[in-house]
C-alpha cells in the first residue's frame, strides 16, 4: 500500500515536471497560459454563473491538454526523425491543427459567454 502511494506521488511529480517544461519551453503554451490569465479575472469581474465557470474551465484545460499532447508528439518526432520527412511534417501539422481547433472553439465559446455581458455592462 505504501509502495502504491509512493509510486502515485512519483507519477504526479513527473506530470508537474512536464508542466514546467511545457510552460517554460513552448511559446504557444505560454500564449494559452497568458490568455487564461486574462480570462479568469474577466470572468470574476463579470460574475459569470457556475455553469459558465465549468464551461470556461473545460475550455482552458482542453486547450492546455491539447497543447501538451502536441508538444509531446513534437519531442517524439524530433527524437525518432531529426531530419526532414514528409510524414513527420504531416503528423506535426495535424497535431497543431488539433490545438488550433480547440483554441478556435474556446474563443467562440468565450465570445458567446463574455460579449453579451460586456455589451450589457458598457454599451447598452
Ligand atoms: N522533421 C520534419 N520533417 C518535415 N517537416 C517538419 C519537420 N519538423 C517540423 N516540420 C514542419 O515544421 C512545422 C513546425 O514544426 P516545429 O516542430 O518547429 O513546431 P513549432 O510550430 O515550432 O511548435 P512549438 O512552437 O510548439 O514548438 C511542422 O508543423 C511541420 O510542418
Amino acid at each position: 500500500m505504501f509502495q502504491f502511494i509512493k509510486q502515485r506521488l512519483a507519477s504526479f511529480q513527473w506530470a508537474l515536471k512536464g508542466m514546467k517544461d511545457l510552460f517554460t519551453n513552448h511559446p504557444n503554451a505560454q500564449v494559452h497560459l497568458g490568455a487564461s490569465l486574462v480570462v479568469i479575472p474577466l470572468a470574476l469581474f463579470l460574475q459569470i454563473s457556475t455553469i459558465e465557470w465549468c464551461i470556461i474551465i473545460l475550455c482552458i484545460t482542453l486547450v492546455m491538454a491539447m497543447e501538451a499532447l502536441n508538444s509531446a508528439l513534437e519531442y517524439l518526432a524530433d527524437k525518432i526523425c531529426p531530419e526532414q520527412d514528409e510524414l513527420i511534417g504531416k503528423a506535426k501539422d495535424i497535431a497543431a491543427t488539433a490545438v488550433l481547433l480547440t483554441a478556435i472553439g474556446a474563443a467562440l465559446i468565450g465570445s458567446l459567454i463574455f460579449l453579451p455581458k460586456i455589451y450589457a455592462l458598457f454599451l447598452a
